[in-house]
């Protein structure tokens, strides 16, 4: 039996689809939760300095994305072959590009700007994004690639529920394939289980 932990904040984020994912591949793991006080010290001592850390029989290994592609071959939601992983692996990294969009607006204190960055968020960012992943959803029988479940659809369902968070917003509400497909892996019977007994944080 593996001996698996993954190491981050006190809060979904990063971490968030690799615990979905561990979850719906049945691998036990232990959800190690820092507290902000208590990363300084850490941070010297890990590959990049940033969270999430997976550990597998000792050994460690950083980058979300990197760890749930590993993890979606080990469960089998990985693709059927090299141009499927390809496909996998461009939405990916345009979530990621999504993601960064919001860092500015997260980030800021001024009320102002704020209010300046979320609506820009709102009216350009977020549809730009979605209009297209409606094109891959509908492509893709109701899922982001490869035509079947794959460990993106958890990065995405993921993703969607930290904008939605962040923003205050539900940002999907005007699309009906990535609603769908939030909603398709939120309710997979051991993400349902996990959801409605994770701890309650504030991102
Ligand atoms: N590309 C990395 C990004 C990791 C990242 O940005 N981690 C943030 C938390 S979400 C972090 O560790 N921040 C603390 C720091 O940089 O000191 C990944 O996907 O794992």
């Amino acid at each position: 039996m593996s001996d698996i932990k993954l190491t981050y904040f006190n809060g979904r984020g990063l971490a968030e689809h690799i615990r979905y994912l561990l979850k719906y591949g049945n691998i036990a793991f232990e959800d190690i939760r820092i507290e902000q006080d208590n990363w300084p010290a850490l941070k010297e001592s890990t590959p990049f300095g940033q969270l999430p850390l997976y550990e597998e029989n000792g050994k460690v290994a950083s980058q979300s994305l990197a760890v749930a592609r590993y993890i979606g071959k080990k469960i089998n939601l990985a693709g059927d072959d090299e141009w499927q992983n390809l496909e996998i692996d461009s939405v990916a990294d345009t979530l990621t590009d999504l993601r960064l969009k919001h860092y500015p607006f997260y980030q800021e204190s001024d009320p102002e700007k704020k209010e300046k960055l979320k609506q820009s968020l709102l009216s350009e960012t977020v549809p730009y994004y979605f209009e297209r992943f409606e094109k891959f959803i509908t492509k893709n029988s109701g899922y982001l690639a490869a035509n079947k479940l794959t460990w993106v659809d958890f990065f995405f369902a993921t993703t969607l529920d930290t904008l939605t968070r962040i923003l205050g917003v539900n940002v999907s509400e005007k699309y009906e394939g990535s609603s769908k497909l939030k909603k398709k892996i939120e309710e997979l019977p051991a993400v349902k289980t996990w959801i409605a007994a994770r701890p309650e944080t504030p991102f």
